[in-house]
């Protein structure tokens, strides 16, 4: 049983619940005894009368009133002492059960969590973020109650029910028979309700999950829902899904509803029972009154700890459903992971994130190796050595320059589709080159950037970076050289400053600064009261769609990374930001390689270098000039956002962009430099000025 396998991680917990049930068992049994000795010496008398001493005492005078009343008063003592004695050994069990039921599902919880920040995008897809919600929350709740009933009730149960038992053939064997069938009706209920039951206990946690699914997407999707006037259909898909969990919890309820009522009448029969038939024992002088009431008593402690068995086995097949579920997740093959002996080199990986022109020895990839089989392995460098800033070197900062990024025969599919989106797709992008990628929407833009960052593994060819096969690369190391940025641009609830700072911890307000003003988020920033401490709401709700984009890219400038991956990052941006950004990219990033996923051809006319994806194919490479000249689809694409002279003009000029880039990305860097020193007129006037240098290459 998958629960009680949770519970066995916690085996000194157990072992003191187990001693502290047993003493809790030896009191609750106990009790009777007292019972039936007040019963019997204490009030009737009866066992003093059967030896004759009563008339002895009485013959020598003797009052026996304060005899007994001493005797009652005694007793009636110790009475209360093991009753308080009982109640405090159950507070003791209560306290550890749930101790360690909450500390079962604290591990669960971060076992969950680790796993699932691990799960590659394939795994994400294939639970849905709503199951993985309800498992890590739900499902987890409904183990770690199970377990602290199990420590509390299973427990207690059987040591109950066997001192019941022997202390019911101590009290009157010929009794016994009763209390027989009595835990046999009392299994017969338990056999019926499991059977009603279980079905559907066993699909209650597939509806929450389906009202946590519904739930979820109304509210990420509720400007759409609201703007097309589908509330209505909302509501009744919600209701659907809510309506399908409650008949089921209804029908549970109801069954279980049944059990207690069930319970006291077998109680209670057992008890009209156990009085017919001990009757006739007391009359017959067989069996006293006060071991009657014992027998009573004993009767229905056995009754109570076959019920809570009963009760458990119900709860347990559910909670083992949720244990399943959490175990699915726990066990699930992640399909990206790092190299097997990723831990003894993941010092390596990091000085690996530093380019060739690192000393020999320093984590740089053997490109000999590398470029016999594309799996390179890497030299070890001695963890003293790396830089502080691995993976995200610049000049200013002593840095190593861009990083190679190259796809070499690179087909891919994702899972569960019939063909592959990417087909032997090759092209490289050398440190420092800024490479555009374009191509209609769905030809496999935004998937080459994510086959770079390693979210999927290629299933053909290999993905290198540094001549290295990333699927080499300790994967923290490997995205510690890039700043992506997502096609939807995610920012984390927070103020503008713990976003930047999210791309680099250690960076300083003058970093954060810099990275805002490069990627013309400065002003806006500065416009709020709160400056870099204005708040963000979660996902960046409170921000407009442009400024968010902007915000993201600062967040992945801050880091100074070797390489950046912009997908269709520009597409949220005016024309003049656009080419203001990629101004201040071409000074801020200066030896940074750069892939720029667009769907602007003016935001691609100056690139190194562009890749025309066509379905999944690639169907050119090279300048602006070289593919309007040999490239169909390029041209296609081009023409369609762009006059032939507007071409004709961006084609010349895409020549002459690196000069004009360069007076731009001069005046840029000024208006860098001014917008960190807190001029924001000057910040803008002389990014306008950019704005007109850069003019020329659109
Ligand atoms: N997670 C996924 N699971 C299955 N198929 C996917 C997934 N993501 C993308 N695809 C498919 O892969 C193909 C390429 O998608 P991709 O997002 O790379 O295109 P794109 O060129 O970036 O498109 P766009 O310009 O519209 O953003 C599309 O046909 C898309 O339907």
């Amino acid at each position: 049983m998958g629960v009680i396998r949770f519970l066995g991680q916690h085996k000194g917990a157990v072992a003191l619940v187990v001693v502290l049930l047993a003493l809790k068992a030896v009191c609750d049994l106990a009790l009777p005894v007292f019972t039936s000795q007040i019963v019997d010496v204490g009030i009737a008398q009866s066992g003093v009368e059967d030896v004759g001493v009563l008339e002895g005492y009485r013959a020598a005078g003797v009052d026996l009133l304060p005899i007994q009343m001493a005797y009652l008063a005694r007793t009636g003592l110790a009475m209360l002492a093991v009753a308080a004695a009982a109640m405090v050994l159950d507070v003791a069990v209560s306290f550890v059960a749930s101790r360690t039921g909450a500390a079962i599902g604290r591990d669960l919880r971060s076992q969950l969590f680790g796993r699932i920040v691990a799960f590659s995008d394939a795994e994400i897809n294939r639970f849905s973020a709503a199951s993985l919600i309800t498992r890590g929350t739900n499902d987890v709740v409904l183990i770690q109650n199970v377990c602290t009933m199990m420590l509390r009730m299973v427990l207690y149960a059987p040591i109950l029910a066997i001192g019941g038992v022997v202390m019911v053939m101590a009290t009157n064997p010929q009794l016994g028979w009763i209390v027989v069938v009595a835990v046999a009706a009392v299994f017969a209920v338990i056999a019926v309700l499991f059977r009603l039951t279980l079905p559907r206990f066993k699909i209650m946690q597939k509806l929450i999950d389906r009202v946590n699914l519904v739930a979820r997407e109304m509210l990420t999707g509720l400007s759409v829902v609201r703007a097309f006037n589908r509330d209505g259909y909302e509501e009744a898909r919600f209701d659907d899904a809510s309506r399908r969990l409650m008949r089921t919890q209804l029908f549970t309820n109801r069954a279980m509803a049944f059990m207690m009522p069930s319970m006291m009448l077998v109680m209670n029969l057992t008890s009209v029972a156990i009085v017919w038939f001990g009757a006739g024992a007391v009359g017959g002088g067989t069996l006293q009154t006060g071991d009657l009431i014992a027998f009573i008593t004993y009767a229905m402690v056995i009754i109570m700890g076959c019920l809570m068995m009963g009760m458990i086995s119900i709860m347990l097949p559910r909670a083992d459903v949720a244990a399943q579920r959490i175990r699915e997740v726990l066990a699930c093959e992640i399909a990206v992971r790092d190299p097997e002996d990723a831990a003894a080199e993941g010092a390596a990986a990091k000085g690996a994130a530093n380019s060739d022109r690192q000393a020999p020895g320093c984590g740089v990839p053997s490109r000999a190796d590398s470029a016999a089989n594309g799996t390179a392995r890497w030299a070890v460098p001695p963890s003293e050595d790396l830089p502080e800033h691995v993976g995200a070197p610049h000049p200013d900062a002593g840095g190593t320059g861009g990083a190679r990024i190259e796809f070499r025969h690179v087909s891919f599919r994702y899972e569960d589709d019939t063909a592959d989106v990417l087909h032997d797709v090759s092209f490289t992008a050398e440190p420092g080159q800024v490479v555009a990628i374009v191509g209609s929407t769905g030809s496999g833009k935004s998937t080459v950037v994510k086959l770079a960052e390693r979210f999927y593994d290629v299933c053909e060819g290999a993905v290198l970076v540094d001549g290295v096969d990333v699927r080499a690369w300790r994967q923290a190391d490997l995205r510690a050289n890039f700043g992506y940025v997502p096609q939807k641009a995610f920012l984390f609830s927070g103020t503008v400053r713990s976003n930047i700072a999210y791309g680099d911890e250690a960076a300083g307000e003058e970093a954060v600064r810099a990275a805002l003003a490069a990627a013309e988020a400065l002003s806006f920033v500065e416009e709020r009261d709160e400056g870099l401490d204005a708040p963000i709401s979660q996902g960046g709700a409170n921000v407009s769609g442009g400024q968010r984009q902007r915000l993201a890219m600062a967040r992945a400038l801050v880091r100074r990374p070797r390489a950046y991956l912009f997908d269709d990052s520009f597409s949220a941006l005016d024309y003049a930001t656009d080419a203001r950004v990629r101004a201040a990219l071409a000074s801020y990033a200066a030896d940074a390689t750069q892939i720029i996923v667009a769907q602007r051809i003016s935001t691609v006319l100056s690139a190194d270098r562009i890749v025309v994806l066509d379905e999944g194919r690639v169907a050119g490479v090279g300048t602006h000039g070289e593919l309007m000249a040999g490239c169909a689809a390029y041209r296609e694409i081009a023409l369609s956002q762009l006059s032939e002279e507007e071409l004709a003009a961006g084609c010349a000029s895409a020549t002459a962009a690196d000069a004009g880039a360069a007076a731009a990305t001069e005046t840029v860097a000024s208006a860098e430099m001014a917008a960190t020193a807190g001029t924001g007129s000057d910040a803008t006037e002389a990014a306008a000025a950019a704005e007109g240098g850069e003019g020329g290459a659109r």
